[in-house]
């Protein structure tokens, strides 16, 4: 059997090893004629899996997309031909939770203010909009939600979003990207939705770039410095708009799900269903694969401001190491390139590629060594404390 897999993808070798020949490629350049004697597909979000992708190959048995997105699949080319799909819903949804809860603590080291007297509104409350309401829940921020699409089915409350824009200091966008439907996200953040921000909103956007406009983003940043963002997605990725960086707080390349938990979660959701199809046993586990942290264990006394508590979520990921880079890969080549080329294919996906040092919180144990409850850290993802 003959596995192609994009070469951004953890731990294939050790899951997918025993099940025959595995051939790794760049996943942005990957063509038809390298497709065309595969038997399993493994890809992540940068490739487009469609008909012009896969004309040429009569024997696929399974594609598998180790995301959580599926704007990059058709799949109703994949079903017409009974090829089996599957992606890996809810796989990095941790990492992004953890992601924009570091990025709010990271905004109000710099601009001040307590974390939890804010209010987050959370625009799609599936997988990552619920991870990063159980990250703030945990440390008592108030958290609105909006999702029309679930509101009805789901037990939480929910609200329009044009109230959520009114009453939340902070919004945080969630949601997959669709063209068309009642319930469209493509530039749901468009020109006028984004000038009825209010005063001083902070804005983050982990989902996918063309959730906003970004030249409408640019035209308000310009005459509203009062509004912050956050951007790890960007309209036009890899290129991503170069005057649009200098106006956003924290700059990082798609990489909000970038946790090795994460990562290898994917690709052992993609092992369990290609197993299950191939009516084999799945006996390989997933913990076996993730390395110790470098320093697994940390004395927590208490937890005395929320520095302290930036602090303790630095020890796991620095994000302003990511946003250092981002600016220094991206800008720097702009500027050689005269401002005129924005292609910076290579270095967003390069950063991408080389992305393999960060953990999730409950890589770390903690232990209780003082008098007070820090038991609720357990909530917001580590292990040890309260548990
Ligand atoms: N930056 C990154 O590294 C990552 C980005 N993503 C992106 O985030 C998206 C969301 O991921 P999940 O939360 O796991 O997906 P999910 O499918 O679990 O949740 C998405 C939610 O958005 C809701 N929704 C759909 N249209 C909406 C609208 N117009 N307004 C409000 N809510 C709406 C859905 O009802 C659903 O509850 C993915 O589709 C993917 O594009 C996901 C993982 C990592
Ligand atoms: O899961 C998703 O959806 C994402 O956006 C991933 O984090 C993207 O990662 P890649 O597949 O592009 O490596």
């Amino acid at each position: 059997m003959k596995i192609l897999a994009d070469e951004n993808m953890p731990y294939v070798q050790e899951l997918f090893g025993d099940l025959g020949t595995i051939e790794t490629v760049n996943g942005r350049e990957l063509t038809s004629e390298q497709v065309k004697d595969a038997d399993v597909l493994l890809v992540r979000s940068v490739t487009q899996v469609n008909e012009s992708l896969l004309g040429l190959n009569c024997k696929l048995k399974f594609v598998g997309s180790a995301t959580i997105g599926t704007d990059h699949i058709d799949t109703d080319y994949l079903a017409s031909r009974d090829i089996p799909f599957s992606n890996a819903p809810g796989c990095n949804a941790t990492a992004v939770g953890e992601f924009a809860f570091i990025a709010m603590l990271e905004l109000i080291n710099r601009f001040g203010g307590k974390l939890r007297d804010k209010t987050v509104g959370i625009v799609g409350a599936g997988n990552t909009g619920s991870a990063v309401a159980k990250c703030l829940e945990a440390y008592d921020v108030t958290v609105l939600l909006h999702d029309p699409v679930i509101q009805g089915s789901d037990p939480r409350d929910f609200i329009p979003l044009d109230e959520l824009i009114a009453r939340c200091d902070v919004i945080s966008l969630h949601v997959p990207i669709t063209k068309t439907g009642e319930h469209k996200t493509w530039y749901l953040f468009d020109e006028v939705r984004l000038n009825s921000l209010q005063q001083g909103t902070w804005l983050l956007n982990c989902c996918r770039g063309e959730v906003i406009d970004n030249r409408a983003l640019i035209k308000i940043k310009q005459v509203r410095p009062d509004i912050k963002v956050v951007l790890d997605v960007w309209e036009g990725e890899p290129n991503p708009m170069h005057e649009l960086i200098p106006l956003v707080e924290l700059a990082t390349p798609h990489i909000a799900g970038y946790s090795l938990e994460g990562k290898a979660r994917g690709t052992y959701m993609l092992y369990q269903k290609l197993m299950q199809i191939l009516g084999k046993d799945a006996d390989k586990s997933m913990k076996s694969l993730l390395p110790a942290l470098w320093s697994a264990q940390l004395d927590i006394e208490s937890i005395p401001s929320e520095k302290s508590l930036l602090q303790l979520t630095r020890f796991i990921y620095d994000l302003r190491d990511d946003d250092e880079l981002f600016r220094k890969t991206i800008l720097d080549n702009s500027s050689k390139n005269a401002q005129v080329n924005y292609d910076n294919n290579n270095g967003f996906d390069l950063m991408r590629k080389n992305h393999k040092h960060r953990r999730e919180f409950s890589a770390l144990r903690l232990v209780n060594t003082g008098q007070s409850d820090v038991n609720w850290l357990s909530n917001l993802g580590f292990s040890g404390v309260g548990q």
